[in-house]
């Protein structure tokens, strides 16, 4: 078993998540603490004008390089806090920032100083995740079915956990222990842009903001016509890749098109393509903590829809343990993406290890001859 420490900077742009886990990459063992580190203000801005770029952006970009160290500043923070009160690490398993994702073009980039984070915190560092799946003609995402099926090992299937991140996606772990996944369309980012938009909040707080308006239709009609909507499983998305409902909503009230983008988020998560139905929905993820997505799913999905908490994980924390827990799955190169999760030709590993000024530790090359 490994005590690792996992690292997550999500599609929400809102800090860095990190968590402790104990896990040999196929059982965990037990979760430590875990905190989040909030970006400020400005740094959010920052990064959210760099997803808009990323799309032409060379990779030296003095703005995106200094974007990266302020980043990766934040996870050597983070690390350190962590470490404050368990001392006792052995590797780390950084994700970084996805500043595009764009698989049907075999890229898929995720910034951050994976080296720059060893030499700080004098760990070995598992990084660049995504890359070999998408590689391989996979989507490189979502990462984290691996970990819900493990953490689902005694809950009889199937079952579905939700993450309503920036990016919405689901894992359905059938009966049989079958892994199915997909991104499921938007989750909260459109709604944080709108709100931040309107009111200067960096996401609707409590969807009071969506509570007080109407859905219209309508827009949510065409907003689903993407043909995203219609191809099958397995999927994934760009936090941008919907940017232009923003745009369509534009003529909304702030109250209506919060409304409007909220149904767009709750429908595109009922439809779903799925092999079968789920017994129970167990929601993760910022998107639980905002009661209009809640109470919507709970009428659209026509399933009992309850959140992960209720099984004693911990909602927040959940990508950041996966991250800890895939960086150990990498060392022994065992799979971390499968055919039914990113669509790729084959179950693939992946993730590379950087040990910036270090010798590679001798546990290491014991853990891979596992
Ligand atoms: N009280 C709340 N009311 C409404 N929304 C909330 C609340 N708390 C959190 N959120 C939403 O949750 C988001 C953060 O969610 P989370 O940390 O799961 O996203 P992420 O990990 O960055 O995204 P992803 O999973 O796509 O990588 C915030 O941006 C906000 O939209
Ligand atoms: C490319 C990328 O960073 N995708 C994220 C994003 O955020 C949610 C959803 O879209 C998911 O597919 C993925 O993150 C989680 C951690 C995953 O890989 O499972």
């Amino acid at each position: 078993m490994l005590t690792a420490i996992g690292l997550m900077s999500g599609t929400s742009l809102d800090g860095v998540d990190a968590a402790i886990v104990r896990t040999d990459g196929e059982r965990i063992a037990a979760f430590g603490p875990a905190l989040s580190l909030p970006y400020g203000a400005a740094l959010r801005q920052r990064a959210r004008k760099i997803l808009d770029r990323a799309p032409t952006l060379h990779p030296d970009d003095p703005e995106l390089k200094a974007v990266e160290h302020e980043i990766t500043r934040h996870h050597i923070d983070a690390v350190r806090q962590v470490r404050a009160l368990v001392p006792d690490i052995d590797l780390i398993g950084f994700h970084g920032q996805t500043i595009l994702h764009a698989p049907q073009r075999r890229l898929t980039w995720q910034t951050g100083d994976a080296a720059l984070l060893s030499r700080a915190t004098g760990l070995a560092v598992v990084h660049d995740f995504r890359s070999a799946d998408v590689a391989a003609g996979g989507e490189g995402a979502p990462l984290v079915p691996w970990f819900h099926a493990a953490l689902l090992h005694d809950v009889p299937g199937p079952v579905a956990v939700l993450n309503i991140g920036g990016v919405a996606n689901v894992t359905l772990v059938g009966a049989d222990g079958s892994i199915h996944a997909c991104d499921t369309g938007p989750g909260n980012a459109l709604l944080d842009d709108w709100a931040f938009r309107h009111t200067g909040t960096a996401c609707d707080v409590d969807g009071r903001l969506a509570r007080a308006g109407t859905v219209n239709r309508a827009m949510v009609a065409q907003l689903l016509a993407d043909p995203y909507f219609a191809r099958p499983a397995p999927k994934s998305l760009d936090r941008q890749t919907f940017a232009a409902a923003l745009g369509l909503v534009s003529t909304c009230s702030p109250a209506d098109g919060a409304a409007t983008l909220a149904a767009f988020t709750i429908e595109a998560i009922r439809r779903t393509p799925l092999p079968v139905r789920p017994t129970r929905w167990y929601v993760c993820g910022g998107g639980r903590h905002n009661p209009v997505l809640m109470q919507g799913l709970r009428a659209a999905l026509g399933t009992p829809v309850g959140t992960v908490d209720e099984l004693g994980w911990n909602g927040d924390a959940l990508e950041a343990q996966c991250f800890g827990f895939l960086a150990a799955r990498s060392l022994r190169g065992l799979p971390l993406s499968a055919p039914t999760i990113t669509g790729g030709p084959e179950n693939l590993s992946g993730g590379r290890l950087t040990c910036a000024g270090l010798s590679v530790p001798s546990w290491i090359s014991t853990v891979m001859e596992k």
